[in-house]
């Protein structure tokens, strides 16, 4: 296997995603609970909203045609927010309030900073056009429109329109059950004393952040020596709890690389080794069929390939139905001199030059290092068998438009 030409990047992507069903279980959930989640049915528009034309300001509602002789007008009504009202008496206005619905009769509204009042009799100081500021019934949802798909990842604007229409309580997907495992006899908690060719596990917590972000559950988060047995056995143990294993390290060709050689074992390797740096040694199957997403051990590595191979697998398995992350063209400020067969994913910050937005490089961008990824605020993508002068333009994907 080691001989076959490396995958790229997008084959990987619809050979993964082709292999991996979306589930179609839903749970209910109180809409105050649902930041994060994912609609599992669509949310039609119950009944127009606002359910009715109401004023946009606080002022007077009134016939545009009675202010036509220019004389002023009585007031004859009042209406707060809250109530429903009676038709304004023809040749009146009604003082209103921002939010309240308009009376029977009244068609535009005046803000209250655009009139005078004089013993009682309203005049309007400015020009009124037919119906300024009235927002109109359904206007921002009509009944019968979807409101929200299927599929879609709910943020605060999802849960305010959810409330709009009235639901208390949501159908979502259930969160993804995610096993995750670090790999290494070199690894070792932070908090405790390193020994001699110790390192401390910082993929453990990187990756409990970028899965609490994506939403995911983790359900299992385990340190594994470098030993094959028990680095089966604990996959197999894990697969039955879990919609997805995600592993960091133990992919590439060394000995005591057993995450690849187990999935091999298994007859369950289908993919390993992407045309991208950093992330080579990338493999991925499944194990008692729950699929298993082998990511290399360098931490640089982890966070681009979770980026870029992972969210996408678990957008997939979430059942969202967001649009492909597209990220902006930027033009570089750093040559790339060598060529490489592998697409490359290099840590970079925005900046702006002249107003002009710009890319800087980090200096140091070898997977081994989360100093440089701390700095970035995204990835620039160096196409294959491409060399970049200052001034080029890249696909600049920031962290959060990948982390989305
Ligand atoms: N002969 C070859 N050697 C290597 C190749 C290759 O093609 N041929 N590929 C290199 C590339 S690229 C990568 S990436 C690494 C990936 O190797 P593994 O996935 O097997 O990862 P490990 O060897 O287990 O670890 C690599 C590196 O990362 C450190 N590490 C691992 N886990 C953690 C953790 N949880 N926290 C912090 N650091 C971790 C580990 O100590 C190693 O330094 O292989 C290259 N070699
Ligand atoms: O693929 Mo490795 O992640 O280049 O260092």
């Amino acid at each position: 296997m080691a001989d076959k030409p490396l995958t790229r990047l997008e084959d990987a992507l619809e050979q993964i995603l082709g292999q991996v069903p979306v589930p179609d279980a839903s749970e209910t959930i109180d809409l105050a609970d649902s930041l994060g989640r994912v609609l599992a049915e669509d949310y039609r528009v119950p009944a127009d909203v606002p359910p009715a034309d109401n004023s946009a300001v606080d002022g007077y509602a009134l016939r545009l045609a009675d202010l036509a002789d220019g004389t002023p007008i009585a007031i004859s009504n009042r209406i707060p927010a809250g109530a429903a009202p009676s038709a304004l008496t023809p040749g009146t206005a009604a003082r209103i309030f921002t939010g309240s619905e308009i009376p029977e009769g009244a068609d535009s509204v005046v803000m209250q900073e655009n009139t005078q009042l004089e013993n009682g009799s309203l005049s309007v100081t400015s020009a009124v056009t037919l119906g300024q500021n009235i927002r109109r019934r359904g206007q921002d949802l009509a009944q019968g429109a979807l409101a929200l798909p299927a599929g879609t990842r709910i943020r605060p604007q999802e849960m305010g329109l959810l409330a709009s229409i009235g639901h208390a309580h949501l159908s979502v997907r259930p969160r993804l059950k995610v096993a995750f495992f670090s790999t290494g006899d070199e690894l070792v908690s932070p908090g405790q004393a390193l020994g001699p060719g110790q390192i401390y596990n910082s993929n453990r917590f990187m990756l409990a952040g970028l899965l609490a972000e994506a939403g995911c559950e983790l359900v299992t988060s385990d340190t594994l020596k470098d030993v094959r047995e028990s680095t089966r056995d604990a996959l197999q143990r894990a697969a039955s709890g879990a919609d997805l294993m995600i592993t960091t390290g133990g992919v590439s060709v060394g000995e005591e690389d057993h995450v690849r050689a187990v999935m091999e074992e298994m007859g369950s390797l289908s993919l390993w080794r992407l045309a991208i740096k950093p992330g080579k040694p990338l493999a991925f199957g499944k194990i008692s069929g729950t699929p298993v997403l082998g990511l290399p051990g360098n931490p640089g590595s982890v966070l681009a390939t979770f980026l870029m191979v992972g969210m996408p697998l678990i957008r997939h398995l979430q059942g969202r139905n967001d649009p492909n992350i597209t990220g902006d063209r930027v033009a570089v400020n750093f040559p790339v001199e060598k060529t490489s067969i592998r697409r490359e994913f290099l840590r970079v910050r925005r900046a702006k030059v002249e107003e002009r937005p710009v890319l800087e490089a980090h200096p140091n961008q070898g997977s081994g290092l989360l100093s440089s990824a701390c700095w970035a605020d995204g990835l620039a993508v160096v196409p294959e068998n491409t060399t970049l002068e200052p001034g080029d333009l890249v696909t600049y994907l920031s962290f959060e438009e990948l982390l989305r």
